[in-house]
């Protein structure tokens, strides 16, 4: 498949139907010039963007559009892309887990009180395997490495040993006395969210005060919190050190319990400077702790990364039995670089040439959240920018597309559509806003970054689509992770260019199955939709049918987002700016992986109509591409900073997702971390 695979990107590079870029710039300049046409021409054969004098348009882009204006004919969707290789994956049995164990919680010494609350105010009953598996351990006062599969327990399975042990200390906690157990967490909805469980669970234990820390708060307000004590302290790394730093009324010396949930994350060189300051000021007041690390995707080898002085640690796995490991022993080891993936979620993967893909994506969102029922999916790519563009791109274009109020258009049996985006660019109000509309919704379609992809538990997720593939099979763990959570079903679809085949085999390596869905079945959805319909001149029905109607609903689509693009200089420099980011992501994939996403395969004019672009920007050069691709930037030469395309802008790209790490990703090394208290080394 290699072979072939190789093929078609030489044959990707070289081939275009673009237009010469002289005409092609005279061309989209007009169109951007009168933007509020009324109707677009369409037509499918030929492979320039042509001229037509102005015809009344029936479909209407927004609001803004009143005007007439010549309409541009969409270059064909449909020719010249690169020919989309057969799969031959490897069939790789994979991991898996059960998610319950048949042991109630009453089994477990708790607080009878504590009991009351998970059955009655969280409404459970029996434990989770890792539950059953990590309550007894750390109630022992043992430190633990906790890996299970996502949407398995986990938070519970920390938080339930933490509550149990802090109501039960003969001193009872005054709040004075500042924190008794440090969470750390990735991001801040998370840091909302497992602040709101351990709230619930702290219901009868009212003296024992919770508290998070999360950057976008405002720091005054944080600080009051304080000095008036809290507890249980829940804090994203980078916010914790903002109050190390500044506030002096925190104190470490009560902390018992240093929990790390998402570890492998927190614990990754992305928070390394962060993560240094915290144990240091942790390791230098605290006697002695218990220390519990969490993920879905732990391996032991993440805790060389910190000095984090576990003493002795149970590494909790809760791999079947059954699995068939060429080795058994390594079933109890949390070692393995393959991780369980819950039983009912489907994974899927489709093949898609760029120039296409932007209508895949929208025919997809169409197919489950227009014409199936109560269907909730996210969406994740690989930059803020790109969140922002396709969110803004989608409002404007699937949902009010023709100039009739919605219902009008909507076929009988369809729903409505609604698009949120989560990101870190978002003010903090508006990320939280998001955060509990989309928990408490039954549908809607999210579109993030990564800031959403580890520890959210957000109910009723159907389907989760990855628009791009992620640089580590952790973050395709964590993302797909988002749906089939807790033994629910849900499905994951992952998008990839032909030239991007083989990546299906680098996931199999790692255990991960996913089985083909055709671009076609996916485009097919657009015969049930109307508002694609092809009307040619004088406003002729299209009487084509089968796979050619959909073609041309197809490109009806990809017109509808040209002229959206195209409606303004803005949108088209808005595009421009979400195709470099797009580029500048590209060009971040880390070295193993080099050889199936390199900038150099991608064909520019291709990509640039997957962001609405009839054309290929002219100063993203190929070359420039290249360069970002292989350098790395020098830091101590300013003037690099203003070059688009160096990959540490890329890194800040994806820092801005929301996740707090600051340091550029891929160098291995330990982190500097001062020792804790002599012979205290817990
Ligand atoms: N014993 C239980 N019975 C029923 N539901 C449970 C139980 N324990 C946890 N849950 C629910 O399961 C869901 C997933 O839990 P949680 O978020 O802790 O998973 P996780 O393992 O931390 O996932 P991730 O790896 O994605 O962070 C939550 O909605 C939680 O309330």
């Amino acid at each position: 498949m290699r072979r072939q695979t190789e093929a078609t990107k030489r044959k990707h590079q070289v081939s275009s139907d673009a237009p010469p870029a002289k005409r092609r710039n005279e061309i989209s300049s007009l169109s951007a010039k009168k933007a509020s046409n009324k109707e677009t021409q369409r037509a499918f054969k030929g492979s320039a963007h042509k001229t037509f004098p102005p015809k009344k348009h029936l479909d209407t882009i927004g609001n803004e559009r009143q005007e007439e204006k010549p309409c541009v004919k969409t270059s064909s969707l449909f020719k010249n892309n690169p020919e989309i290789p057969e799969l031959h994956r490897t069939v790789v049995k994979q991991a898996r887990e059960q998610v319950f164990s048949p042991e109630a919680f009453q089994e477990l010494d708790l607080h009878p009180h504590l009991i009351s609350t998970i059955n009655t105010v969280l409404k459970m009953s029996s434990m989770t395997s890792v539950q059953k598996q990590s309550i007894p351990v750390l109630l022992e006062g043992r430190d633990a490495l906790v890996r299970s599969q996502t949407g398995s327990g986990k938070t519970l399975a920390y938080c339930i040993p933490v509550v149990q042990s802090l109501q039960a200390l003969t001193s009872k906690i005054q709040r004075s006395d500042g924190p008794y157990a440090l969470v750390l967490v990735p991001t801040r909805e998370l840091a909302l969210q497992s602040f709101d469980t351990v709230q619930k669970l702290l219901k009868p234990f009212t003296w024992i005060v919770p508290g998070v820390l999360m950057g976008g708060e405002k720091r005054k307000s944080e600080k009051a919190r304080l000095r008036k004590g809290i507890n249980i302290l829940i804090s994203t790394p980078g916010r914790l050190v903002d109050h190390i730093k500044s506030t002096k009324n925190i104190h470490f010396n009560r902390v018992r319990w240093l929990v790390v949930d998402e570890a492998d994350r927190i614990l990754d060189l992305g928070f390394e400077k962060d993560v240094t300051v915290i144990l240091n000021a942790v390791n230098a007041e605290c006697q002695k702790r218990q220390n519990v690390l969490l993920s879905a995707t732990l391996t032991e080898g993440v805790t060389r990364l910190a000095d984090i002085s576990l003493h002795n640690p149970v590494s909790i796995s809760v791999l079947d039995k059954s699995w068939d490991q060429p080795n058994p022993k390594e079933v109890a080891s949390i070692q393995l670089d393959s991780f369980a993936i819950p039983e009912s979620l489907d994974q899927y993967v489709v093949l898609v040439p760029s120039k296409l893909r932007l209508v895949c994506l929208a025919a997809f969102i169409l197919k489950k959240c227009k014409f199936e029922k109560d269907q909730k999916m996210i969406v994740f790519f690989s930059s803020c920018e790109l969140v922002e563009f396709h969110y803004n791109l989608f409002l404007h274009t699937l949902l009010c597309h023709s100039g009739t109020p919605a219902s009008e258009t909507l076929p009988s049996a369809s729903w409505p559509l609604k698009f949120l985006r989560l990101h870190g660019n978002m003010k903090q109000e508006e990320r939280t806003s998001v955060f509990h509309e989309f928990s408490h919704s039954g549908t809607g379609v999210l579109l993030c970054t990564d800031v959403a992809s580890r520890g959210l538990d957000l109910p009723q997720v159907t389907w989760i689509v990855q628009y791009s593939a992620p640089s580590a099979p952790a973050e395709y763990i964590h993302r797909i992770g988002r749906t089939a959570r807790i033994g629910c079903h849900g499905s994951s679809l992952l998008i990839l260019a032909p030239s991007e085949a083989e990546y299906v085999n680098s996931l199999a390596s790692h255990k991960i199955n996913v089985s083909e869905i055709k671009l076609e079945g996916i485009l097919a959805v657009l015969a049930k939709d109307d508002c694609f319909k092809r009307r040619q001149r004088g406003a002729q029905r299209s009487h084509a049918t089968g796979p050619q109607e959909i073609r041309e609903r197809a490109t009806v689509l990809q017109t509808v987002f040209e002229d959206y693009v195209h409606s303004s200089q803005r949108m088209v420099s808005w595009a421009k700016k979400a195709l470099q980011s797009f580029i500048r992501a590209y060009a971040t994939y880390p070295k193993e992986l080099k050889s199936i996403f390199h900038v150099r395969s991608l064909h520019l004019g291709h990509v640039a109509k997957s962001f609405g672009l009839r054309d290929a920007p002219r100063n993203l050069g190929v070359s420039a591409v290249r360069k970002a691709s292989f350098k790395r930037p020098d830091p101590r030469r300013k003037t690099q900073r203003k070059h688009h395309l160096v990959p540490a802008e890329v890194l800040h790209s994806e820092h801005s997702s929301g996740l707090e790490g600051n340091g550029p990703k891929g160098r291995k090394q330990g982190l500097r971390v001062a020792p804790s208290k002599p012979g205290l080394r817990r």
